[in-house]
């Protein structure tokens, strides 16, 4: 495990991600973080780095990007449109015809659940003239570089962040969407600036499809034979059902538990979830095609 450097310097480094520390980076991390849901193909059962051929993609700049880069792929390639899809203004007027096209898909799959993420760009765009002058960074601001202080806010004003679930009786905030909001800024500026983040040590693993499946893999986690075999079939867990909510919140708990065994061994070690989370994800990416379980598969706007 590197220092904090780790997670910026990759951050960064990664070609679809801005490299200016600005406001309009901001904005496209909002945008990204709030579309960053369900990029898993009905199509393709195998889930390999070679993906199915016509599994939605996007071809970007000589590259083909499935995944959650296709997501980045496509949001870049409507600014070198000239399209301004990360201004909120925009986004508040613009058609939803044209808000579906900055996802055409390069095959013949489309992206999944097109229609959603047209319909919370308009809304988060509505919201942000409504509430914050027509500026997410004047939403930051206002949370006065308190991580907790923007997850509220985020929660209280965009209901799609609301990742929240009932688990035998008991009330669980998995906020997954809107804490990797946070750590996004937070790396991308290096925790400073607009990227400070005073608590951001209080922030979780963000539990989402791929680092569960990296946890099992590494023998960080582990499931009951029954869960073994729906996974195995690829089949669909309806979200917020118990075995879902079992898989999430487990992930936070082990990420949690590598982070105590790190600052155990390594106790000057700057570490917190959000860089081991970050970590696993790239991991996981590298080791797709040796991965010994497929990911969990929940059509859901929160992960
Ligand atoms: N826990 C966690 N989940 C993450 C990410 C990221 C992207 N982070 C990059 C940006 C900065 C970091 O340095 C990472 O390089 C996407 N996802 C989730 O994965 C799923 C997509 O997977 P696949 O279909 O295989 O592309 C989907 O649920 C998406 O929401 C992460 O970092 N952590």
């Amino acid at each position: 495990m590197q220092s904090r450097k780790y997670s910026t310097q990759t951050w960064k480094q990664h070609p679809l991600n801005p490299k200016h520390l600005d406001h309009a980076t901001i904005h496209w991390i909002f945008l990204v973080d709030l579309l960053n849901f369900s990029f898993w193909s009905d199509l393709d059962q195998e889930d390999r780095m070679n993906p199915h051929p016509d599994r939605y993609a996007v071809h970007y700049k000589g590259v083909t990007y499935t995944g959650y880069w296709s997501l980045c792929a496509a949001i870049n390639r409507a600014l070198d449109d000239n399209i301004p899809v990360t201004d909120p203004k925009y986004l508040a007027q613009a058609n939803p015809e044209d808000l579906a096209k900055i996802f055409r898909s390069d095959t013949k799959e489309q992206v999944p659940l097109l229609d959603l993420r047209v319909r919370l760009m308009k809304e988060a765009g509505i919201t942000i003239c409504q509430h914050f002058g027509g500026s997410f960074v004047h939403c930051l601001q206002r949370a006065n570089h308190s991580a907790q202080a923007l997850l509220d806010l985020l929660l209280e004003h965009f209901p799609s962040f609301r990742d929240v679930h009932e688990f035998k009786g008991r009330k669980v905030h998995i906020l997954k969407r809107a804490q990797i909001l946070i750590a996004d800024i937070w790396a991308c500026f290096d925790g400073k600036g607009d990227g400070e983040f005073a608590d951001i040590d209080s922030i979780t693993m963000f539990a989402d499809y791929r680092v569960p499946q990296a946890l099992y893999h590494l023998g960080l986690l582990d499931y009951s034979p029954s869960l073994k075999k729906k996974l195995q079939h690829c089949q669909n867990l309806p979200s917020g059902c118990q075995e879902e909510v079992e898989i999430r919140g487990n992930s936070i708990w082990a990420v949690e538990l590598v982070r105590r065994a790190i600052l155990k061994r390594f106790p000057e070690t700057p570490v917190n979830a959000i860089l081991i989370d970050f970590y696993i994800w790239d991991l996981a990416k590298e080791i797709q095609n040796d991965m010994t379980i497929p990911t969990h598969r929940t059509r859901s706007w929160f992960y």
